[in-house]
Order: C-alpha cells, then sequence, then structure tokens
C-alpha cells in the first residue's frame, strides 16, 4: 500500500475574509484557485509544515488556529488537510512570492466567485461550515 503524504492548506482568515491563491505551476493546475500551502516534510507536523509554507509562498507570519474535520483525497499519494490560520500582530500583507499569480480575499458570500480546483471545493465547503458554525 502507499504511503499517504499530507498536503497542508491554510484558511488563511483576516476580518472574515477567506485568502485564495491562483495557481501559476504546474500546467494543468495553473490558473485555478486553491488554499495556499504544501507538502508536510519528513519529521515536520502539519501546523509547523503550514507556517513555513505561508511565509515561503506569501511572505507572511501566521499562526495555525484549529484543524477543518476532515482528509481530501488530491492526486496519489498526496491528501489535503485544512487548517484555519490568522496573520500575526505585525506581519506583512500577503503577496504571491512563489506558486501563485494572484491573491484574492474573498468575503464568505464572494467565495464562490473563483475557480477553485475541482479537488478544493468539497474541503473549502466544510471549511465554510465550520467558519458558519464558530459565527454562531
Ligand atoms: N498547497 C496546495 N496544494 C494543493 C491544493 N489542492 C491540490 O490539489 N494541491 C496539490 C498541488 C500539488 O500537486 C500538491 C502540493 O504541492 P505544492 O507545490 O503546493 O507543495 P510544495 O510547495 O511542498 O511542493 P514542492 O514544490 O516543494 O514539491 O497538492 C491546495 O489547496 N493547496
Amino acid at each position: 500500500m502507499t504511503e499517504r503524504i499530507v498536503v497542508v492548506g491554510a484558511a488563511l482568515l483576516d476580518g472574515g475574509r477567506l485568502l485564495a491563491a491562483r495557481r501559476s505551476a504546474p500546467a494543468d493546475l495553473a490558473g485555478r484557485w486553491e488554499l495556499p500551502g504544501g507538502k508536510v516534510e519528513p519529521g515536520e507536523s502539519p501546523r509547523d509544515a503550514l507556517v513555513r509554507e505561508l511565509r515561503e509562498e506569501l511572505g507572511v507570519e501566521t499562526e495555525t488556529v484549529a484543524r477543518v474535520p476532515g482528509e481530501w483525497p488530491l492526486r496519489s499519494p498526496y491528501v489535503l488537510r485544512v487548517y484555519t490560520a490568522r496573520l500575526l500582530p505585525g506581519s506583512a500583507a500577503p503577496r504571491a512570492l512563489q506558486d501563485h499569480d494572484e491573491l484574492r480575499w474573498l468575503a464568505p458570500d464572494r467565495i464562490w466567485d473563483v475557480d477553485w480546483l475541482d479537488q478544493d471545493v468539497p474541503a473549502v465547503r466544510e471549511t465554510l461550515t465550520h467558519l458558519d458554525a464558530h459565527a454562531g
């Protein structure tokens, strides 16, 4: 059986809006929107991986807040896990430094304005449910 490799995605939230990132590569994913993040490296915790990836890709300092329950299959052997996260005080604003060519903060009623990767849609839907529950 093939080992699963965890890809962590951030539901980065600021003022109730969610950050979506448009991939610039590889060609089959370019132009589609995702949750910024990446592969967890051997010996690294998913939360640490997410903080590292957000620093590399977006130039931001963040902390993870909570895991969004669930795990979604990507192209084998990858699976996607999602954590909500927030910017730390004093962090720079996110910039598309690596892997992305556009970023957009989406209010809850605009979440479906962007063309999410097909495999991200259930994860984004679950994330929204989770946020709604927390908002009461
Ligand atoms: N980060 C991220 N990757 C996703 C999402 N949905 C999805 O299918 N993927 C895929 C794209 C890639 O094949 C893989 C993650 O790769 P990546 O390129 O973001 O990760 P990485 O920075 O660690 O990659 P690498 O270049 O170091 O190999 O998962 C998503 O929402 N976020």
